[in-house]
């Protein structure tokens, strides 16, 4: 693409002014008559540069940094200078540059965001400035916002409390938004809500950015929470609102309170769901198989892995079990073990995938609640799910064990990052042989075994929530329904190469993230067209509307307008 896109943009900001907005900024990309027109002449170097030379010089830069950090740092900067270039240069590389951007380096930056702060990007809203909420929100430059993905920090990947660290988790997932779905950079919006770190590390850090003090009070933090939503309504009436990362006790909680009330929805529990929902169907497809008739076990009971269940086991419903037969087949692992209707303490959501004693007479267990291993002898499953963020938790027992009692077992350790997998991709190939359907949450690289290469699909929350964006922002849609995220994930099971070609990975390659994102957001458009959801559109107009709503990195051309 190196056509400039064919409306002028008219601004009314010149000199250096313009060159330190990343949203307009096109370095040495300004032709000589706009470095005229917005008094740019002496402030570059003075060769016309194209899009596709700045990528060069960027790529050979990027190039030359060896380890993933300094590659991620250098890449911000060159989103905060930059945005056009920065798109345009993931576009080009995106399979290279999306781990770096985004899982697992994004974790590394997320941990360190203190140490290698550099510039501003998006807002930090503190509990203390509350009483300012709406002119911070005033304070952005960005007027339209269509979509704001919102963390607290408090559970950053599988990296625990990492405090205002976690806005690099906001911006990481806003730039697939961009490099994925298609939506605009001027229409993003990362926001961290300090209310305080837990992270005793962070506490006693010089460094450390963010407020000094503890979590405050559950009932200070959902009042404040309410209050930032409320304020965000009266600004952005129809903004979708992505929640991010907000630990186990609140994200639930957050969602249903407001799931009604404003089109949001939660990327942990709702993406991860319809993504490893997507991407088990693909595996059964692959093994001509029904989901119904898997037998499926979760490790990890937080709400990432209850949310994956209750959309598991909507799924089986679809395919004619009852509620009662679906949820015999799901089994739900956590710290104690099965979560089993004698056990006491567990929250709402995990009590509805209790199984019942009865079921579970003829099993010999050695303590209170089946552990792990005794879960895989008796219940056989077909099915391994890892949510946990423990690391080495799929032993070689676990896995050997699971491997006797099926035929092609489907394993997806799922936790993030890396360093807190249930079992690397390397030891489940090796523990079964190579007969597994597997995905993890990450990407790895491709393992060796038995003189054959096997390439590892990543099961990440970006094949979907992407694509739901720009779905809910092509018709315009005021909420985000359940049955929008099934329609995700049976795109993205279609899409399968494996399960359509026999060859291929489970899931298509990230450099088809784009062209899925705009199939997903098609069908996702449908079905809240069907339920009223949003504006009454044909399918050719949804289509078109996608397209025009698909932003591409291209440098537009400017007039200047006086403020
Ligand atoms: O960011 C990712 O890769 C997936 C995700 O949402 C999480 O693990 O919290
Ligand atoms: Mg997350």
């Amino acid at each position: 693409m190196t056509a400039m896109s064919k409306t002028p943009l008219y601004i009314p900001y010149a000199g250096p002014a313009l060159l330190e907005m990343p949203l307009l900024n096109k370095g040495c990309a300004f032709s000589k008559e706009e470095r005229q027109t917005f008094n740019l002449t002496g402030l570059l170097p003075p060769r016309y540069e194209t899009i596709e030379e700045q990528v060069q010089r960027a790529y050979l830069q990027y190039s030359s940094f060896r380890n993933a950090i300094n590659k991620h740092i250098y890449l911000r900067s060159i989103q905060d200078n930059n945005e056009t270039l920065f798109y345009r240069l993931l576009q080009d590389h995106l399979p290279e540059m999306l781990p770096i951007i985004y899982t697992p380096t994004v974790g590394d930056a997320c941990e360190q965001f203190s140490d290698i702060y550099r510039s501003s990007r998006g807002l930090f809203i503190s509990y203390v400035d509350r009483q300012q909420i709406d002119d911070i929100l005033r304070n952005t430059t960005k007027r339209n916002v269509k979509i704001i993905v919102v963390t607290d920090g408090e559970r950053v990947l599988g990296l625990g409390d990492q405090g205002i660290g976690g806005m690099g988790i906001s911006i990481g997932k806003l730039s697939l938004y961009t490099a994925c779905g298609g939506i605009s950079p001027a229409y993003t919006l990362p926001v961290v809500l300090d209310v305080g770190t837990n992270n005793e590390k962070l506490l006693q850090d010089p460094m450390y950015m963010g407020e000094r003090h503890r979590r405050i009070p559950q009932a200070e933090y959902d009042a404040f929470i309410d209050f930032f939503l409320q304020a965000v309504k009266r600004r952005w009436p129809d903004v979708i609102v992505q929640f991010e990362d907000f630990a186990q006790p609140n994200a639930m909680p957050i969602l249903q309170r407001y799931r009604d009330q404003l089109c949001c929805f939660n990327d942990d529990i709702q993406g991860t769901a319809a993504v490893t929902v997507g991407t088990l169907l693909a595996a059964c497809r692959v093994k001509n198989r029904k989901l119904s008739e898997q037998r499926v076990v979760f490790v990890g009971a937080g709400s990432a892995g209850c949310g994956i269940a209750e959309q598991v086991i909507a799924q089986m419903r679809t395919e004619g079990l009852s509620d009662r037969e679906a949820r015999h087949r799901v089994y739900m692992v956590d710290r104690f073990g099965l979560l089993t209707e004698s056990m006491t303490g567990l929250r709402d959501f995990q009590q509805k995938l209790v199984q019942v004693s009865n079921r579970l007479e003829d099993w010999s267990i050695e303590s209170d609640y089946p552990s792990l291993l005794e879960v895989i002898q008796y219940a056989k499953p077909t099915v391994l799910i890892g949510v946990s963020g423990q690391h080495g938790i799929f032993t070689e027992t676990v896995i050997r064990t699971m491997t006797q009692g099926c035929d092609w077992p489907i394993i997806f350790p799922l936790s993030n990052p890396p360093r807190q997998v249930e079992a690397t991709p390397e030891q489940i190939i090796e523990w079964t042989e190579g007969r597994v359907l597997l995905a993890a949450g990450s990407p790895f690289p491709p393992v060796e075994y038995g003189g054959k290469r096997y390439d590892v699909t990543q099961c990440n929350n970006s094949y979907i929530f992407p694509g739901i964006g720009l779905g809910v922002i092509a018709v315009q849609a005021r909420r985000i329904s359940d049955e929008m995220l099934i329609a995700a994930s049976e795109t993205l099971a279609a899409a399968s190469p494996l399960a359509n070609t026999g060859q291929g990975e489970l899931l298509p390659p990230l450099t088809e993230l784009p062209e899925l994102s705009k199939r997903i957001a098609f069908a996702v458009g449908k079905v809240a067209l069907k339920q009223n959801l949003a504006l009454e559109i044909s399918d050719e107009q949804l289509l078109k509307s996608i397209e025009e709503n698909f932003w591409q990195p291209v440098y537009r051309h400017y007039k200047r307008v006086c403020f």
